[in-house]
């Protein structure tokens, strides 16, 4: 043994049970090295070169042993065999130990820094934080609506000093007036707030009231003071017509009696529209004491400017046409009921069926991918989580008891989306608003835990903002927060007409039965329904027009008529169980879509819409959704859009949630992103700064053209989106103008023709590219299946079925995959657009050059081809002036 080994500590290692045969062989013990002298100071290895912090750390572990060694005794066989009272620990061990500490700590630092950079990245929905230097001062616009201070607070740091038009109009009757709101506005007008402020400032109210008056919030009879006023009115009414006189003279009387009544009875009741009983008592009972008319709070609303002013320059008609919310509400189609019940339903199978045509029509138009998953709402469909999702058939679902359940923490407000996403981002929203109210905002949607959610929901937030699938799974099992639904003193419910949509939202309809099982609870909730596209209808599918044949070949005459607007929205109203709702349309003839959207589209064939799309994300780059029909078409775009290298994000309902959210805040860190989606963030998804939404497929319907439109120009900014339209889908293209009311094509977005050949090439060979990992992709998928059938079955393959090794790996498709791969490569290492163009080139869907500079928007180029367009038609117009000016003098004089 070396006399280094010697110079080691050795310790004994029991030897029990060791066979006895070895012993007989002079093998007498078996020790183990316990100190390999490592960390000995005057050892020169690296190890030595350690940070201060580790010798430290070292000489504190010298210090706790202080055990040493008592014999040594040296066996005949050159063993040492020692004994000491306690082993001292390897040092070893000692710097692996501190080796690892500093390990975790660095490891710990990263992570903290990791988080650190998680926590600065806002979330979706979260307002990218700014400064703002906005005082208390500014803020003087928010004043006449008396919101709480908490709440100002909260705006002025998120920058927001004015309300927003539908804000302004609707707050005052939301807040003071606590009427039930029927809103339209166009998207990205701030909608949100517009039922957010009136709930939190509600809520706020509630709570202030309870406590003043030491009553449990659930006591406080909650009345609507527009149901309120209306029913004293009518029961000052009843009194004056048992003890009244007929008299002229008291009739007048009586008149500015009842004035004066429903007057003074308006200021006893609270100025926030809450009331306590005994106030409710005292203003029934009141004699009609002559008071000044000083509070009309809850007489009338605001007037709102329904109609906007038909410019002289207009030359088109739509707007005349166009049915306001309002008018659809005063007319006499909402006021009969039973009469047209069966006209609704006729409408509504219609409606259904509209969608069932367009699917048929847009197999066509899918480039040939077969949409299996799609959609018709089957995009809800969460797959990961067994296909709960918002689709879902409710069949004879037996809810817990329904019991008034008091938990000490009222559930306050409901809040319905049709999307998680969308859920997610209300939530977030709410909560910068709420920040300083102590107020909680619970979310509950499917594809993520229920446990978390039921945990969040036991601490008894006041406002939930959910999607129905997943909270109609929670309720149904009981969950004693939501138990308290048919209490909830607010419901909104964002997007309506989406939500309200059959086959859609299954649990909807139960879920709307359960929250207004109890009449009393139901006429003192205050409900605010919004969307952008409340009163849009459908024209009807051609199959629905005309006779039908039956099956026993019988001809029947249809007489289906298309849904009115006043119809959808009478449904509407019935289905939530308003009462006398305040209806705020700021829509105009765009119909939902924001003045500073400029539209646009392209037409193409099938085979060219990648080549025209890939020159849009090259040539102008920007923030950009790509809207498609269909799950399957999303994922295809995003194959060919990775192998170009436009780094595209995938949204579907068929991804894990985790993922949808991960890539939709991708999607907003990045300047240029991509976005490849179906319809699921077609709706209210507040993303700042989208640049541009191509709608790569026609949309199904005029709504979701709205909604997907209204990503873009969001909060005043500018946007442009453009449709691309192939000749299959020129019928459905139709179809949507004639919804729109549009009295115009689209204009065309001009491309360049010479510059789309380089990029067919690129297409082309990504494509080929494509097809061939997908045939590998089948092949190796083949195979597995196989190996993986025989495992599992046992089974014993003849020679015949074996796969030839050849087949397994078909080299050819490896190399044509190697060398496609290159050639595209340099394909797209070379410059799409050299420097030095001239850019001046004829357009292939505008034949007269344009003008434009390499750096162009492509929100400029089109507004400049708009111009031009319009300049040419003047053009036309001014040429044709003295033709047109002899033509009608000729006929003058012939006339004469
Ligand atoms: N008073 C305000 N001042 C400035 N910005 C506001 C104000 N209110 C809301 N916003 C901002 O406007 C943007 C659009 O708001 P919101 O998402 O509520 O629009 P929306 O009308 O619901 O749109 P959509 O119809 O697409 O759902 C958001 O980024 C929001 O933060």
């Amino acid at each position: 043994m070396s006399k280094k080994i010697q110079t080691k500590k050795w310790d004994l290692v029991p030897l029990d049970g060791f066979p006895i045969t070895m012993m007989d062989k002079g093998f007498v013990g078996l020790e183990e090295c316990t100190d390999y002298g490592l960390d000995k100071q005057s050892r020169r290895s690296k190890k030595n070169k350690q940070p201060k912090k580790r010798k430290q750390s070292e000489t504190k572990v010298k210090d706790k042993v202080v055990e040493v060694p008592q014999k040594k005794i040296k066996l005949s066989n050159g063993f040492i065999v020692e004994t000491c009272k306690k082993i001292t620990p390897s040092k070893a061990n000692d710097v692996q130990e501190i080796n690892q500490d500093i390990k975790k700590s660095t490891k710990k630092v990263k992570v903290a820094q990791v988080k650190a950079d998680k926590v600065k990245k806002p979330k979706l929905g979260e307002n990218i934080a700014k400064v703002t230097n906005l005082t208390k001062e500014d803020m003087l616009s928010w004043a006449e609506f008396k919101l709480p201070e908490e709440i100002v607070k909260a705006l002025m740091e998120q920058g927001f000093k004015n309300p927003t038009k539908i804000q302004q109009l609707v707050l005052p009757a939301a807040i003071h007036g606590r009427r039930d709101i029927l809103g339209a506005a166009e998207t990205g007008s701030g909608k949100t707030l517009a039922f957010g402020l009136p709930i939190l400032t509600g809520i706020m109210k509630l709570k202030e009231k309870a406590e003043q008056k030491g009553l449990d919030v659930y006591d406080i009879p909650f009345k609507k003071s527009s149901v309120k006023k209306r029913k004293e009115v009518e029961n000052k009414k009843e009194k004056i017509k048992i003890g009244g006189k007929k008299s002229k003279d008291t009739r007048n009387n009586r008149k500015n009696n009842e004035k004066k009544v429903v007057n003074e009875n308006i200021k006893e009741s609270s100025e926030d529209g809450y009331s306590s009983g005994d106030e409710n008592d005292e203003s029934l009972t009141g004699d009609g004491v002559d008071e000044e008319n000083n509070d009309s709070d809850f007489i009338e609303e605001i007037e709102v400017p329904f109609r906007k002013q038909k410019q002289p320059e207009e030359n088109d008609s739509s707007d005349e046409d166009y049915v306001h919310l309002s008018d659809m509400l005063e007319s006499d189609d909402l006021e009969s009921d039973e009469n047209d019940e069966d006209e609704v339903s006729d409408a509504e199978d219609d409606e259904n069926d509209d969608n069932d045509d367009v699917d048929e029509n847009d197999d066509e138009i899918n480039n040939g991918v077969s949409d299996d998953e799609e959609d018709n709402g089957i995009d809800e469909v969460d797959i990961a989580n067994g296909g709960r999702g918002c689709v879902k058939v409710i069949e004879d679902v037996s809810l817990p008891e329904q019991v008034m359940m008091k938990t000490g923490k009222p559930l306050y407000a409901l809040i319905l989306t049709p999307t998680r996403e969308l859920a997610i981002q209300i939530s977030r929203h709410l909560i910068a608003a709420a920040k300083y109210t102590g107020i909680k905002i619970a979310t509950v949607v499917g594809g993520m835990a229920a446990v978390k959610q039921e945990r969040v929901l036991a601490s008894g937030p006041e406002i939930v903002v959910a999607t129905p699938g997943r909270l109609w799974q929670l309720l149904s099992e009981g969950q004693s927060h939501l138990m308290q639904i048919p209490t909830v003193k607010f419901l909104a419910i964002d997007e309506t007409d989406r939500m309200i949509e059959r086959g859609h939202f299954e649990e909807l309809q139960p879920l709307l039965e359960r929250l207004n099982s109890e009449e009393t609870h139901k006429n003192s909730r205050q409900n605010f329904v919004f969307s952008a596209t409340l009163t849009m209808v459908h024209d009807l599918p051609s199959h629905m027009k005309g006779k039908k044949v039956t099956k026993r070949g019988k001809v029947l005459n249809r007489k289906i008529d298309k849904m009115t607007p006043q119809q959808k929205i009478k449904r509407l109203v019935d289905m939530i169980g308003m009462s006398d709702p305040k209806v705020v349309d700021i829509t105009t003839k765009n119909l939902g879509a924001a003045d500073t959207l400029t539209e646009c589209r392209i037409t193409c064939s099938l085979d060219q819409k990648d080549v025209y799309l890939f020159y849009i994300l090259k040539r102008h780059p920007g923030r950009t959704i790509v809207f498609c029909n269909s799950i399957n078409s999303v994922k295809r775009l995003a194959q060919i859009l990775t192998l170009v290298k436009c780094n595209p994000l995938p949204l579907h309902a068929s991804m894990p949630q985790r993922q949808r959210l991960k890539n939709l805040e991708r999607f907003r860190d990045d300047v240029h992103g991509v976005l490849v989606s179906t319809d699921v963030a077609a709706r209210g998804l507040d993303i700042p700064d989208v640049d541009h939404v191509i709608h790569y497929q026609v949309p199904r319907t005029a709504e979701n053209y709205i909604h997907r439109s209204g990503r873009t120009a969001r909060a005043t900014k500018e946007g442009l989106t453009i449709l691309m339209m192939e000749p299959a889908e020129a019928y459905t293209y139709s179809k949507l103008c004639r919804t729109l009311n549009k009295t115009s094509e689209l204009p065309t977005f001009p491309v360049p023709s010479y510059q789309i050949s380089p990029i067919r090439d690129i297409i082309n060979l990504a494509r080929e590219l494509d097809s061939l990992i997908i045939k590998k992709k089948r092949l190796t998928q083949e195979q597995s299946w196989r190996e993986r059938a025989e495992k599992e079955m046992d089974l014993i393959i003849d020679d015949d079925d074996v796969i030839s090794p050849e087949f397994k790996s078909d080299p050819s498709i490896d190399k044509a995959l190697k060398t496609k791969r290159k050639q595209l490569e340099s394909m797209l290492a070379r410059p799409l657009f050299p420097k030095g163009f001239s850019y001046k080139y004829p357009t292939l869907n505008e034949p007269n050059a344009l003008q434009v500079t390499s750096d162009e928007k492509a929100l400029e180029v089109m507004k400049k081809a708009i111009q031009s367009g319009e300049l040419k038609k003047e053009k036309r117009k001014g040429k044709n002036a003295p033709l047109l000016k002899l033509e009608k003098i000729f006929k003058n004089k012939k006339m004469l």
